[in-house]
């Protein structure tokens, strides 16, 4: 009988093939492949194939793959946990500073902009996309280059207890909760569990002598940290003359463009204009300016790597397709995100010349039928033009007499056979819905 790699042996193997590959389709030579279940198929049954490919070890749990005398086979009792305890020794083998990133929304935009200042200054190993839970968190810390000297981990989560799970993972020494938003709401059971679940990494860094930043113009975020004792307040002030008690920036406009102003090293004042519009951005914006001026990155560094910062990931990004310009936000949606960004882009768009598309808002437990009406209600509010997608907005469509297509699909099909010249068309919704099919061709 095969008998299970011991820890030493998996992190041995890592260590000499660091580029590890879940998925046999990807793997080259001298990978380290790792077999998962999915919601398809067992990964393990494509070990043969990953070593095939090149593979130079295969991390399985289940016996029945193993070749019996080949060593390239490294059994173990559970793939996640092996792969989850390799990143933990790697983790624990780095003394730098970790940044951790949680929140109900603008995680991933808020980790963009960081990383875009502290790559200024530093070596920053940052979460790919959008790799924050218990698989991609992991395999975020397992591609450390090993020059790094700053981490920035993203950390999201659909139920309590998970954020404090990912805080075992990665270990941050630093974090911030973006905000706390109605998002996740069915596995988080309402705000309070939200407000829980996100605390849990201000109690991870009370417990650990770590620093937590806390964006005090948000809500919530002063009480769930109030067990830290280090802390760094952030928020917006019209006078930028004192940084005590909390670092301040200046607002110019928020439309258009976000155009801020903050002191330097120096004391002096320097202004810089972001390419993203809307109050939500702001507060992403003032995370990455406080967490680059408590890391000492220059000021000019600061406001050169925020102008220069483009979203490219479907989040608030400004497109055009077949001659139509879209305001594209449709990598999520929650009752949260959905009313920050039309109360954004209803600002710069009157409301003859906005479009509004509205997909689903998926996750939100017994709150989904009135989440929903309140969006599109809202959209009304912006523009007059409303059309709603997917079924939980079936419903709301009729009683506001919207046109409504059953999914991403129907839509485009009648979407492209209208003219939409003159118009500015928003699109949100939840990634299940797909809407992106909408730029098929
Ligand atoms: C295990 C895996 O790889 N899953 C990915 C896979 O899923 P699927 O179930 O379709 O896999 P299969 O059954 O097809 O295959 C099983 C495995 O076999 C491999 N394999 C298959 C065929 C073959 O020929 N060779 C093979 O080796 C295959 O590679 C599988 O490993 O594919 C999906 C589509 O691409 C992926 O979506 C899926 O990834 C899972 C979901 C995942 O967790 N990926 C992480 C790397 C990750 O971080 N993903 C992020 C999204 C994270 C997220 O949603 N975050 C939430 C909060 C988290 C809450 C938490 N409780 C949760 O739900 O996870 C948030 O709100 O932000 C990303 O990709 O962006
Ligand atoms: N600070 C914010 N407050 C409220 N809504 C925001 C904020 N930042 C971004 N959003 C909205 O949330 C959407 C998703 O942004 P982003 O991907 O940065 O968040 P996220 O928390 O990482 O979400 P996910 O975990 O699903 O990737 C944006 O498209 C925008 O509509
Ligand atoms: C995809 C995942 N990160 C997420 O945010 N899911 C919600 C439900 C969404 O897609 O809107």
């Amino acid at each position: 009988m095969t008998e299970y790699a011991t820890g030493e042996n998996l992190y041995a193997a890592y260590l000499r093939h660091p580029n590890i590959r879940i998925d046999s389709r990807k793997v080259s030579s001298g990978d380290l492949f790792v077999g998962l279940a999915g919601t398809q198929v067992q990964g393990n049954k494509y070990a043969a194939a990953a070593l095939a490919a090149g593979a130079a070890f295969a991390v399985v749990d289940d016996p029945e793959v193993v070749v019996e005398g080949d060593d390239r086979y490294l059994l173990v009792p559970d793939s996640l946990k092996a792969l989850q305890e390799m990143a933990m020794e790697h983790r624990r083998r780095h003394r730098m500073p970790v940044l951790a990133i949680t929140g109900s929304n603008g995680k991933t935009t808020t980790k963009e902009l960081v990383n875009a200042v502290m790559s200024r200054q530093y070596r920053v190993h940052c979460t790919p996309g959008n790799y924050n839970n218990h698989l991609g968190l992991p395999l975020t810390i397992l591609m450390t280059p090993p020059d790094t000297e700053m981490t920035i981990l993203e950390m999201g989560a659909n139920h309590v207890g998970e954020i404090a799970e990912l805080c075992r993972l990665g270990r941050p020494t630093h974090g911030l909760v973006t905000n706390v938003g109605e998002a996740h709401l069915e596995g988080f059971g309402g705000i309070e569990g939200v407000i829980k679940g996100k605390g849990e990494l201000y109690d991870y860094l009370a417990t650990n002598r770590g620093v937590a930043f806390i964006n005090a113009d948000e809500d919530h975020l002063t009480e769930m940290a109030a067990a830290n004792n280090r802390l760094i307040f952030y928020k917006v002030s019209e006078q930028l003359t004192s940084e005590e008690p909390a670092l301040e920036i200046g607002v110019h406009s928020l439309h258009p463009f976000i155009d801020v102003s903050f002191l330097n090293e120096n004391g002096e004042l320097m202004r810089t204009e972001v390419q993203l519009s809307g109050k939500h951005n702001l507060q992403n914006v003032k995370t990455a300016i406080a967490v680059g001026k408590y890391f000492k990155v220059g000021g000019t560094k600061i406001a050169e790597a925020l102008s220069s910062y483009r979203s490219d990931n479907h989040r608030s990004q400004l497109l055009e397709h077949r001659g139509v310009s879209f305001y594209w936000d449709a990598y999520n949606a929650n009752p949260s995100s959905v009313v920050a960004s039309l109360s954004g882009f209803g600002t710069d768009h009157p409301a003859g010349d906005a479009v509004i598309i509205l997909g689903e808002m998926l996750e939100l437990g017994e709150a989904e039928a009135a989440a929903h009406r309140k969006v599109a209600l809202r959209a009304g509010q912006t523009a007059r033009t409303v059309i709603l997608v997917g079924a939980a907005m079936k419903d709301v469509a009729r009683e506001f007499d919207r046109p409504w297509f059953a999914d991403s699909t129907a839509l485009a099909a009648w979407f492209w056979e209208q003219n939409w010249e003159g118009k500015t068309v928003f699109v949100k919704g939840s990634r299940g819905n797909r809407l992106e099919r909408l730029l098929a061709d």
